[in-house]
């Protein structure tokens, strides 16, 4: 700490080299991960590791980053003795790389406690191996025994000091929040989507890429349409590249960041449904996390005898849905997920619509995000709870970005209009047809969108705003002031965007 109290050396450059250092394990394999953390694991019937953690979710109230808040004394001996743990435990060091494509592709160093090596496991499966004897570009220590939960982010330096949790969600997002951050830098936006490769037959028998991302909050649909076939026949195919975060290129790239594995959710998780999911995490080399798994190893997943927010971490390779890539190679449609009743099933956004609905992050709570809260309205700005710097400005950037690359905006409605239940198969005709451009569009007086006029295979008068819904002039006047209130908030955020609400 510099003799103000208020400042320090580089973090990074205060820590020994790990692979010479005496307290530190560097690069154990999974299996030596695996027997580090013997005693607190149950083995699952599948033969998979099971772990319960004392936290269970994230503690987003307890995290602050340097460049958005101003870090004091208590700050840095916050990071310090992150720092001191690296030095001074018994710890384990691993090196992976997050993302491929070669501007958005970064060494991250983890530190853990030995005896928390199941974090590391866990975080391990998600990344792809580190190329050998490269220095890391993002470090983080994690001490989940300290005794007060702060989570302090230095973003210039690169490095997260996660203190009093062992949630390992916490690991996973410290390397995504200074990824997308990068990418917001290079120009881009960090993203807190899904992406999707959607490959169609053309008249003259070409095959067509459409390139789609899809931005929702927690438990609205974005596993089960990114990783959604569309009921295509091959040659025809849609793939998922990417489930959870990836980076908005200026040129119209999407890179993707985790390779390996998935952080899934799987509470309610079934064959019927989600039947390459349920494979993937049934499979012995799931991690399962805070998941109901009794002594003999069975598994319950719709147990919430832990917690609803019961996780697994699944390789990619069992996951038939699951591309090669990750990164998509150009950003042709973008939808928002969202679960408000008064919204049609679809509707088609102008670029300044879609950064509205972009800065509204808006739905509705479900039980796998806060149980307690849910059917209450939440908006959180790109549906992203990670973002470090000027919120309206990302929104700007997002407007920005869609409008130079040309790319199709929609919001997606997964819950119900009025009382009418938008089911998948119904989203999932929406974006095959979408996808193949099918669909016929007209201006909807009622809530002053571009909906759907008719569309293959699908009686769309059904989700009709006004016929559905009781009182929909009232209801989504009241809406509109309560999203403009909110946009108000943001004082960088365009004038257009803000007078786009809708
Ligand atoms: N129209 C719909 N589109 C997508 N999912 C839906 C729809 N209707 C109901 N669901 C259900 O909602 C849940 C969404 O969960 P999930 O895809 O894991 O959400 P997320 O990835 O956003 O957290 C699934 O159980 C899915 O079956
Ligand atoms: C790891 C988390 O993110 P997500 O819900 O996007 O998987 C989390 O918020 O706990």
């Amino acid at each position: 700490m510099s003799q103000h109290g208020t400042a320090m050396d580089s973090p990074t450059a205060t820590l020994a080299d790990p692979r010479t250092a005496d307290n530190v394990v560097y690069d154990p394999t999974l299996s030596e991960l695996r027997e580090f953390a013997r005693e607190k694991e149950t083995t699952t019937e599948y033969g998979s590791p099971s772990y319960v953690s004392e936290h269970q979710s994230r503690n987003a109230d307890l995290t602050e980053n340097a460049l958005d808040a101003e870090f004091g004394a208590a700050d840095y001996a916050h990071v310090r003795s992150a720092l001191d743990a690296a030095a001074d435990r018994e710890m384990v060091c691993l090196d992976r790389k997050l993302g491929r494509h070669p501007e958005n592709s970064y060494v991250c160093r983890y530190y853990v406690p030995k005896e928390f090596s199941r974090i590391a496991l866990s975080w391990a499966k998600l990344l792809e191996p580190a190329p050998e004897d490269a220095e890391p570009d993002f470090t983080t220590v994690q001490v989940p025994d300290a005794d007060e939960v702060a989570i302090r982010v230095l973003p210039d330096e690169g490095f997260t000091a996660v203190l009093g949790t062992d949630y390992s969600g916490e690991a996973k997002k410290s390397f995504l929040r200074l990824f997308m951050l990068d990418a917001k830098r290079q120009g881009g936006l960090g993203l807190h989507a899904g992406t999707k490769r959607v490959r169609l037959e053309s008249d003259d028998g070409e095959l067509e890429t459409v390139g789609q991302v899809f931005l929702g909050l927690s438990g609205t649909g974005k596993s089960t349409l990114t990783a959604h076939g569309l009921g295509l026949e091959p040659p025809e195919d849609a793939t998922m590249l990417q489930d959870d975060v990836c980076a908005l290129r200026p040129d119209g790239t999407v890179a993707g960041s985790e390779g390996e594995g998935l952080y899934i959710k799987t509470i309610g998780l079934g064959p019927d449904e989600q039947p390459a999911m349920y494979e993937a995490a049934t499979h012995e080399s799931a991690v399962l996390e805070n998941v109901d798994v009794a002594a003999d190893g069975t598994v319950d997943f719709d147990s919430d005898a832990h917690t609803s927010n019961a996780r697994g971490i699944v390789q990619r390779e069992h996951l038939p849905s699951a591309d090669e890539d990750i990164d998509l190679g150009s950003i042709d449609q973008v939808f928002f997920i969202t679960r408000n009743p008064a919204m049609p099933s679809i509707a088609k956004l102008s670029p300044e619509e879609a950064a509205v609905a972009f800065m509204l992050g808006e739905s509705v709570q479900t039980s796998a995000g806060d149980p307690d809260k849910a059917g209450e309205a939440i908006r959180v700005v790109g549906t992203n709870p990670f973002i470090i710097g000027s919120e309206g400005e990302e929104g700007n950037r997002f407007r920005d970005l869609i409008s130079d690359l040309d790319v199709e905006a929609y919001l997606l409605n997964t819950g119900t209009v009025g009382g009418r239940d938008i089911g998948v198969d119904d989203t999932v005709t929406l974006l095959r047809e979408v996808s193949r451009g099918c669909i016929e569009w007209a201006d909807d007086a009622t809530t002053g969108l571009t909906v759907p006029d008719s569309v293959p295979e699908l009686d769309v008068s059904r989700f009709d705003v006004a016929d559905a819904l009781d009182d929909a002039d009232e209801q989504l006047s009241d809406l509109r002031e309560e999203r403009e209130e909110y946009l108000d908030e943001f004082d960088d955020l365009d004038e257009s965007i803000r007078s786009a609400v809708y």
